[in-house]
């Protein structure tokens, strides 16, 4: 039987990509959307780490599954590492990909320094709180306008010159190969058997008590 993991993300661009990228594995992915209304986790860890943490746990805790996040973002060298955590509200709690978009090539306008890299820490927690942590990183180059369809997020500003293209360019498969979130789920599919076993092993068989006795 497979292993039922949910993956606790709201994000349709992350979420195609880690279907894509996790198909074939034995493991049967779940999305939030699979179960009823759960509270939104509140996100304000310091580091990809805590909120990727606090994504996967608290939904592990809640629906007693496994459950996998992931935690991401921009860190652009002229803006001392800015967005970072803050990513997803670059331009204002209700951003959208085209405001944040919107907001970067803006603060970059007269910077000629254009380095940047994407990170990603990918959570993957029991409803006991115990959890693994895998991450990736790729560098690139924020462009000077929007190139691209493909992808979510700030894939059409970041240019990756090995290939000659922004990320907005390529295909899931390709932009996979090197991405920040392909070189963490990478590690997560080679280490699969051992991340089951571990499942298996450490999570509860039942999350609550069976109660013999009569409580009167
Ligand atoms: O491959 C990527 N290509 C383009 N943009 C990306 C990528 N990876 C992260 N990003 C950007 C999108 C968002 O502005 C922020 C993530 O924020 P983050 O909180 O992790 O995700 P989210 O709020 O969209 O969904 P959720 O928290 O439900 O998983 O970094
Ligand atoms: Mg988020």
């Amino acid at each position: 039987m497979k292993q039922i993991i949910v993956l606790a993300t709201r994000n349709k661009g992350k979420t195609r990509e880690i279907r894509e990228l996790l198909k074939g594995y034995p493991i049967d992915i779940k999305n939030l959307d699979d179960f009823g209304p759960i509270p939104e986790v509140i996100e304000d860890g310091e580091t990809f780490d805590d909120n990727a943490y606090k994504k996967a746990s608290f939904t592990a805790k809640i629906l007693g599954y496994p459950a996998m996040a992931d935690d991401s973002g921009l860190c652009v060298e002229a803006l001392d590492g800015a967005p970072g955590v803050y990513s997803a509200r670059y331009a204002g709690e209700n951003a959208t990909d085209a405001d944040n978009v919107k907001k970067m090539l803006e603060e970059l306008k007269d910077k000629d320094n254009r380095k940047a890299s994407f990170k990603c820490v990918i959570s993957i927690a029991i409803p006991t709180g115990p959890a693994l942590t895998y991450e990736g990183e790729c560098q690139g180059v924020i462009t000077k306008e929007a190139v691209g369809d493909n992808g979510f997020g700030y894939d059409p500003l970041f240019f990756y010159p090995e290939l000659n293209k922004t990320f907005a360019q390529l295909t899931i498969q390709e932009k996979g190969q090197v991405s920040h979130r392909g070189k963490a789920l990478k590690e997560i599919a080679d280490e699969m058997d051992k991340i089951i076993d571990w499942i298996d092993i450490t999570m509860p068989k039942f999350q609550r008590a069976e109660c013999k006795g009569n409580n009167s």
